[in-house]
């Protein structure tokens, strides 16, 4: 009844042609569901909440839960993979794997739903990873409060580890991230009397320049940070002055303490240059769930002894990552372990060119059972 690699692989493909944006993953929800129905159903308990699904499979001797996470969402990109299978939803993609992670889950659920487990384990499908924080917000609505894991755990692909391979490391795996929402208002005006208007390009332009000083002169050199600023909108046209800019971005940093201070420094700046330039400046700095993923010595521990015990599984002790992930709320309220699974590309997360290795989902299925097995019977 464990779901094949045939299926497995059509599994992937079917989810990987209907990306939605984080919030509405409503026909991947309908497709979850569906697969799911064909498991044997005696100890699942299969509850929807929005867009998330949860599903409980019920231990024979349940002493403690497992939890295990996967993202479903997509976000807003157009491919150009060229993959036969290709997205048919227009301007949308799994350019972050969430395909391949969802893909994993079922095979893992369909394991312990013919392999009944000693302890209870849940399966979170969890919508918006990359844009609204899910599972914050379904944590924070009760969602779990009924089956509450005492251990949880989850994945993200990597596209620079060999296919299959599993990378982890104790402390911190990825940074903490903050999203920059900047608003400039100006006075509009003609292009031929600059003195009588307020260019938002001009102030716009400076707050990009001043942004850069940050982590040049801000952040302590030993440690680290990123400010990347990834979109800039003003203007209509090239004779007319703009009287607004929107500018938006996102703060990187592997400790909390370091985010918020990024956070107080793009605050100050922007303050300045609203002074400075005679101008508005509406700022919204919006880090939800994005922590820094923090792995739990124990947990990480246990997962590191049985992926490096076992001759077929390639382990690899990974750097942290400034990638964030929502993951980061979770692991703060549940102690976990978070790892990467290697899907060998030469294009980075977010690419529209990304077109991870499908191999992948059979390696990491694997890993996780094997991990799984000999954590339920060791709790
Ligand atoms: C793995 C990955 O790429 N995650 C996203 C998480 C989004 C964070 C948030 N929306 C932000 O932009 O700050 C990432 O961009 O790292």
């Amino acid at each position: 009844m464990t779901l094949t690699t045939a299926e497995l692989t059509k599994i992937y493909q079917d989810l990987h042609q209907i990306p939605e944006i984080g919030l509405k993953e409503f026909e991947t929800q309908a497709y979850l569901l569906k697969v799911i129905a064909t498991f044997p159903q005696t100890w699942l308990t299969v509850k929807k909440v929005a867009t998330a699904t949860l599903v409980l499979v019920s231990g024979s001797a349940p002493h403690k839960t497992l939890g295990w996470r996967t993202d479903i969402d997509a976000l807003p990109v157009q491919e150009q993979t060229g993959l036969p299978f290709v997205s048919k939803h227009a301007g949308m993609m799994h350019a972050c794997g969430h395909d391949i992670h969802m893909s994993v889950a079922l095979g893992l659920l369909s394991y312990f739903a013919t392999e009944q487990p000693k302890n209870n384990m849940l399966f979170l499908f969890q919508p918006a990873e990359e844009n609204a924080s899910g599972g914050k917000r379904l944590y924070e609505m009760g969602a779990l409060d009924d089956w509450m894991p005492d251990e949880i755990y989850g994945l993200h692909v990597n596209p620079q580890l060999p296919t299959g391979a599993i990378g982890c490391r104790q402390g911190t795996l990825f940074a903490g991230t903050c999203e920059i929402h900047a608003h400039f208002s100006g006075k509009s005006g003609h292009a031929a009397y600059p003195h009588l208007a307020n260019d938002m390009v001009v102030a716009g332009a400076q707050f990009v320049n001043q942004i850069q000083t940050i982590v040049s002169r801000n952040v302590d050199p030993i440690q680290s940070g990123v400010v990347t600023l990834g979109q800039f909108h003003a203007g209509t046209i090239g004779n007319v002055i703009s009287g607004s800019a929107q500018i938006d971005g996102t703060i990187r940093a592997l400790t909390q303490v370091m985010n918020q201070h990024i956070q107080q420094r793009v605050r100050t700046i922007a303050e300045g240059i609203a002074l400075s330039y005679d101008c508005q400046v509406d700022l919204d700095l919006h880090q939800g769930g994005y922590y820094p993923v923090e792995n739990d010595p124990t947990t990480t521990a246990a997962f590191i002894k049985t992926m490096q015990a076992d001759p077929a599984i390639e382990y690899v002790e990974t750097e942290p990552a400034m990638t964030g992930e929502d993951f980061g709320f979770l692991i703060s309220k549940i102690h976990g372990t978070m790892f990467w699974l290697g899907v060998d590309q030469p294009y980075q997360l977010h690419s529209e060119h990304l077109a991870p290795h499908v191999g992948a989902i059979d390696k990491g299925i694997y890993a996780m059972t094997t991990y799984f097995k000999q954590r339920d019977a060791a709790i």
